[in-house]
């Protein structure tokens, strides 16, 4: 919970962090079962990927947690990912929100604080590494 703020910390109001989890379980789910975006993790250890996706976007809804992972820009670099396939993917984790009957004011929270990130996703803003 959020003491200095009415409204209850965004990650509560997606479930906290075992509700979050479970939501971005199936967006992987239904990631890896769009043809368009699924090559882009041949070989990537999934349980790991869901573990550090729900860390960073629970830090990022939540004052009280921390993301440990790698740099996004640094993560991203050189896969080749567009606009449209940062669109693609955030839908996909929109589908999983509602599929989980988040209200659509948090889903479009979360998606708000999301769309902050789609440079260093997509190496927009990467000029130099
Ligand atoms: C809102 C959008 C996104 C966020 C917040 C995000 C966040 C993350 C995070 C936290 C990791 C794990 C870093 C670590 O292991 O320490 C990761 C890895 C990865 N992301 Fe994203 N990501 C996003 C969009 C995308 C998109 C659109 C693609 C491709 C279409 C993508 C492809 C990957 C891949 C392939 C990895 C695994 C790298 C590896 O372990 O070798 N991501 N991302």
């Amino acid at each position: 919970m959020n003491a200095d703020n009415a409204e209850p910390d965004l990650l509560d109001q997606v479930g906290g962090t075992d509700g979050l989890r479970r939501i971005v379980d199936e967006m992987y789910v239904r990631v890896l079962a769009d043809n368009e975006l699924a090559p882009f993790f041949e070989g990537v250890e999934m349980d790991k990927l869901v573990r550090m996706q729900t860390e960073f976007i629970a830090s990022i809804t939540s004052g009280d947690i921390a993301y440990t992972g790698a740099d996004l820009t640094k993560v991203h670099a050189g896969r080749g990912i567009t606009r449209q396939h940062f669109t693609q993917f955030v839908s996909h984790l929109t589908d999983a929100l509602e599929a989980h009957q988040v209200t659509p004011h948090a889903i479009d929270q979360v998606l708000g604080k999301l769309a902050m990130y789609s440079d260093k996703v997509t190496g927009s803003a990467n000029v130099d590494g």
